[in-house]
């Protein structure tokens, strides 16, 4: 009898993070094998060496901003795309060992990100504590039952219902409204289908030393009629001043306007890494101008071709 193998998918665990529930909407997913790690470089690292088909990662936090890591792992791991996004709303609350109260919490433990966007809570009612990283939000909690360095945890709502631990606080985040932004990424060079409703992903350098070479980035954009929603400088790590641009475009690559910006970017950037077209969470569709519009340049491509016949 032959037994279906089941693809596996990596998220940041243990089970209950907001990357697991990010996981959840992915129907492929569904009935897969699920594994957890506990760093982005591993989940990437599953992807490339082929033990998992796809990994879900955060990449932007509405409060905190670029996730770092994860931008940095990106421009790093060669032949990885982006094959969709997927949007999670986050807030937290503070937990402790039974018999602990909040005027007892002198250091929390919180995943980087979570602590960040909990700062203000922190300070106004815990106004001395100090900070332990955890790896992730499920684990920051576990940690209490494991040491006694940490007293208290920044956790997703509902931890209390699987590990032994007590709640202090709750909507402990600065923005009720915070939302963080996951891909999954894969190493397949398909495509996913053109909606209307697409984002592209992409990682560019600047040339050296040239004056007005952001703008002229920033160029290979407008004069297509393409939206930029993201565009963040993370330094490329080899000296000082020396920096690479993250951006996210309206569109997709089989998008003759996005595409026409991407020929543009190649001619002029030293680097420039495809990160991936697909389709936008929001599911809101791509606004444009109409002279940007396919039609306009297969029009002007047609006649570029009768001229270059002789016609
Ligand atoms: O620890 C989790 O629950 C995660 O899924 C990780 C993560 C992140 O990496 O940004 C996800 C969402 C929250 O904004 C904080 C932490």
């Amino acid at each position: 009898m032959s037994e279906t193998r089941k693809a596996s998918y990596s998220f940041l665990g243990p089970a209950g993070t907001f990357t697991e529930a990010a996981l959840a909407q992915v129907p492929e997913a569904r009935g897969q094998a699920w594994r957890s790690v506990n760093n982005v470089g591993e989940a990437l690292a599953d992807v490339v060496s082929g033990r998992s088909v796809a990994a879900m990662i955060a990449i932007e936090n509405s409060v905190d901003g670029g996730v770092s890591a994860t931008q940095d792992a990106l421009a790093k791991v060669p032949d990885l795309r982006i094959i969709g996004e997927y949007l999670v709303p986050v807030n937290f609350v503070l937990v402790a060992r039974p018999g602990t109260t909040l005027a007892d919490v002198k250091i929390v433990a919180a995943h980087p990100v979570a602590y960040a966007q909990c700062r203000d809570w922190l300070e106004t009612h815990v106004p001395h504590h100090g900070h332990i990283p955890a790896s992730s939000n499920v684990a920051a909690p576990a940690s209490l039952l494991e040491t006694e360095q940490a007293d208290a945890a920044v956790a997703p709502p509902g931890i209390e219902n699987h590990l032994d631990l007590t709640v202090l606080a709750t909507d402990i985040g600065d923005n009720p409204n915070a939302v963080t932004r996951f891909v999954l990424v894969s190493r397949t060079t398909v495509i996913p289908a053109r909606t209307g409703a697409d984002k592209t992903s992409l990682i560019v350098e600047l040339p050296e030393d040239r004056a007005g070479a952001l703008l002229e980035l920033l160029e290979q954009f407008a004069t297509r009629g393409v939206n930029l929603s993201l565009i963040q400088s993370r330094p490329i790590g080899d000296a000082l001043g020396r920096y690479r641009f993250v951006i996210d475009a309206d569109g997709h690559i089989h998008d003759e306007r996005v595409a026409d910006a991407l020929l543009g970017l190649r001619r002029f950037s030293p680097k420039v890494i495809f990160l991936g077209s697909y389709p936008r969470a929001d599911r809101q569709q791509n606004e444009y101008t109409k002279r940007y519009d396919d039609d306009v340049y297969i029009g002007a491509r047609a006649w570029l071709d009768t001229l270059l016949r002789g016609a």
